[in-house]
C-alpha cells in the first residue's frame, strides 16, 4: 500500500457481506504488517429486537415506533462510531468499519417511505427532517479515506440473511435500502464493489484498491 488510510469503511445492504469483509480486512492486513482494527458499528438491533419480542411485539420498530427506534438506533450507533473514532486516533491503528453514518442516513430513506419515496429522492427530492438532524449529530465524525460499497442483488442478500439464521429480510426492503444508499450525495465516493462471489473474492478486490492507492 502507498499511501495508507486510517480509516477504511464497508457499507452495503444487510447480507452483503460487510462483516465477513471487513473482519478478514483486517486480520489481512495485520497479518502483512499494518497494525489494523475490526469495528463494528452496529444499531443496536440484536439487543432491541429481542427486547421488544419479549415485551409482546414484532420488533424494535414495532415497539418504539419507526421515529423513536430510529433515534434509539442512531444514538447507539452514535457511541459506536465515537468509539472507533477515538480507539483509531489514539491507537494510530487502522480502522476498518464494519458500517458507517452513511448506512444510518440510507436506512432512514430506506424505511421512510419505501422504494416509492427512494426513488423520489434520488430523482432529487432529497432533505427530510430527521436525516438532516442525524446528519448533524454524525456531522463531528470525519469521511473515512476510503469507503467500499459491496454490491449485491437484492434476492441474493435476502437469502444470505436467511441463510445466516438470525432474522429475515424482504428483498423488496433491501432494493429499496440500496437504491436509498445510491441516492445518497456521498455515493458518488464510494468504491463500488461487486459482492455477488464469494467473501475472498470480495477480499481480494478490496485489497487490489488498497494496493493501487
Ligand atoms: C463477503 C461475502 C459474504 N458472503 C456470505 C457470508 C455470510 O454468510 C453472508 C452474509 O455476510 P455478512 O458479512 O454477515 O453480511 P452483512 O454484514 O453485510 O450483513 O454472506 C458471501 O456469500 N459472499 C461474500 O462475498
Amino acid at each position: 500500500m502507498r499511501m495508507r488510510p486510517q480509516m477504511i469503511a464497508l457499507v452495503g445492504v444487510d447480507g452483503s457481506g460487510k462483516t465477513t469483509a471487513a473482519k478478514w480486512l483486517a486480520q489481512e492486513l495485520s497479518a502483512a504488517g499494518t497494525r489494523a482494527r475490526y469495528f463494528e458499528n452496529g444499531g443496536g438491533r440484536p439487543l432491541i429486537d429481542p427486547l421488544a419480542r419479549r415485551l409482546g411485539r414484532r420488533d424494535g420498530r414495532h415497539l418504539l415506533g419507526w421515529r423513536g427506534y430510529l433515534a434509539v438506533e442512531a444514538s447507539i450507533r452514535w457511541i459506536a462510531l465515537a468509539r472507533a473514532v477515538a480507539l483509531s486516533t489514539l491507537t494510530r491503528r487502522v480502522a476498518v468499519l464494519d458500517r458507517y453514518a452513511y448506512c444510518q442516513y440510507a436506512l432512514i430513506r430506506a424505511r421512510d417511505d419505501g422504494l416509492a419515496g427512494a426513488i423520489g429522492r434520488a430523482a432529487g427530492n432529497a432533505g427530510r427532517q430527521p436525516e438532516r438532524l442525524v446528519r448533524r449529530l454524525y456531522g463531528v465524525f470525519p469521511r473515512p479515506d476510503v469507503t467500499f460499497y459491496l454490491a449485491v442483488e437484492a434476492d441474493e442478500a435476502a437469502r444470505r440473511v436467511a441463510a445466516r439464521g438470525r432474522d429475515l429480510e424482504e428483498p423488496a426492503y433491501l432494493a429499496s435500502f440500496d437504491v436509498s444508499y445510491r441516492s445518497l450525495p456521498e455515493f458518488a465516493s464510494f468504491i463500488v464493489v461487486d459482492a455477488s462471489g464469494s467473501a475472498k473474492e470480495v477480499g481480494a478486490a478490496v485489497l487490489a484498491v488498497l494496493a493501487g492507492r
